[in-house]
């Protein structure tokens, strides 16, 4: 099958049995039975679920000639299945406990056969029923330092780095970060979608120039800071989890870009979840018992991200120049700035833009919804205005108590 072909069950189905049989791949027993149904509730790609009569299964994923939530009338690059695959390929070396594993990659039919995660939860869905998770934090520091640093200049020899970064070129996918995460929030745009009760509050957001600014800042550095191979869409939906394990997914926005990015957008669905669960957890000792949680969650994540790089930067650069004392602090400085800010934005985009969270849409009571959604604007906008003051995470995690409570 050379030509690219849409795949319904059948194909899935027709496409793994012809992998087991020719080519040998150690998928299923030749002699099984397979069945196939798909179920992607992402807004991009088809996602089939490929079992045999024991209940063994494989996943696989294939991209659309276009974006699968808006339809044919956004047509988007079938190179993102690469991209994705590539991704986890890399990011599998340097993190193996926490990514996917890739099985197979068929760059023609933009499809990747991946492991069945499905014994996980997604970790939107958890933390929407308030389930904890106490290795979390620590899981998703040790993915983003790990895949952040042995990517970065401190690491790759300047040849090395400039070929990942021609291999990562993601211009589409990025694109639509860029429209989402910056330009949308600060214009009236179709794709916009929040209630008429917020216009004024969204007015007010988008006449204020000290933010234009701020962001102008932070998406200058997403376009043009290419220091390291980032997952490029590291929100909750993206995560699988349980209380041992953690496993990311699907990073076909990844490229190479700021640092901040990944644990900003990471941090800023915690943010997300904590002010939806004001509308949700009626309670008040297991609201703040959970609220806790996910501070706690937020804290060490960011705290063992900069503590792991900091001292990947002390004892394994490789780069003479970037060696010189006060470099590496220097460089995490600005890390935490760009991560707060890129958390912020994903605050505002998630709660004006074209794609929301379910934690917050999935709140019944109209009201209790509004006063979340004011709240992670607002949250949003000063954490993208005062992000600049902030010189050490510390007064990071100040700012973020002070708009919290
Ligand atoms: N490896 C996997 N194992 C089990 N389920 C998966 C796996 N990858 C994706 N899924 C399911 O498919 C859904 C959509 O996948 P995702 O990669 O987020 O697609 P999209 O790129 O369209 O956002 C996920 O929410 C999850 O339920
Ligand atoms: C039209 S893409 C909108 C939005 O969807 C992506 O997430 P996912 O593919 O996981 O559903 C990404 O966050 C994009 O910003």
């Amino acid at each position: 099958m050379a030509e690219y072909v849409a795949f319904n069950a059948q194909h899935a189905i027709d496409y793994i049995k012809n992998l087991v049989t020719k080519d040998g791949y150690d998928l299923f027993d030749p002699d099984q039975t397979l069945s196939a149904y798909e179920f992607g509730d992402g807004n991009l790609n088809l996602v089939f679920r490929i079992s045999d009569e024991q209940s063994n299964s494989v996943i696989l994923k294939q991209a659309l000639p276009y974006a699968r939530c808006v339809g044919e009338s956004w047509p988007l690059t079938l190179d993102r299945a690469r991209i994705e695959a590539e991704v986890l390929l890399n990011h599998g070396a340097l993190s193996p406990d926490y990514t996917a594993k890739v099985l197979h990659h068929n760059p023609e039919q933009a499809l990747t056969i991946l492991e069945d995660l499905g014994h996980l939860q997604i970790l939107r869905s958890a933390q929407i029923n308030a389930e904890q998770f106490p290795l979390l934090g620590q899981h998703v520091a040790h993915y983003l330092s790990h895949t952040g640093f042995y990517n970065s200049d401190f690491y790759l020899t300047a040849q090395d780095k400039k070929a990942k970064v021609s291999q990562f070129t993601n211009p589409e996918l990025c694109q639509i970060t860029e429209d989402l995460f910056f330009n949308d929030i600060l214009r009236e745009h179709e794709r916009n979608n929040y209630p008429s009760e917020l216009q004024s509050t969204v007015n007010k957001l988008q006449n204020n120039t000290a933010l234009h600014l701020a962001i102008a800042k932070l998406k200058a550095k997403f376009l043009s800071c290419p220091q390291t191979l980032l997952h490029g869409d590291m929100h909750s939906g993206s995560i699988f989890v349980d209380q041992k394990t953690t496993k990311m997914i699907d990073p076909e926005f990844g490229f190479f870009g700021p640092v901040g990015f990944d644990i900003g957008s990471f941090i800023g669905n915690l943010l997300l979840n904590y002010c939806a669960q004001n509308a949700r957890i009626s309670e008040f000792v297991t609201r703040r018992n959970y609220h806790t949680h996910l501070l706690t969650c937020l804290q060490e994540s960011y705290s063992l991200f900069e503590q792991q790089w900091l001292t990947f930067i002390a004892e394994q650069t490789t780069d003479n120049n970037l060696k010189a004392a006060g470099y590496g602090e220097y460089f995490m400085q600005q890390v935490l700035q760009d991560a707060i800010g890129y958390c912020g934005t994903e605050l505002i985009r998630r709660t004006i833009g074209l794609a929301h969270v379910a934690d917050i849409d999935g709140i019944e009571d109209a009201q209790a919804r509004l006063d979340v959604q004011r709240h992670t604007l607002a949250l949003g906008e000063q954490l993208v205005l005062n992000a600049h003051t902030c010189n050490n995470k510390e007064e990071f995690f100040s700012l973020l108590i002070s708009q919290l409570n």
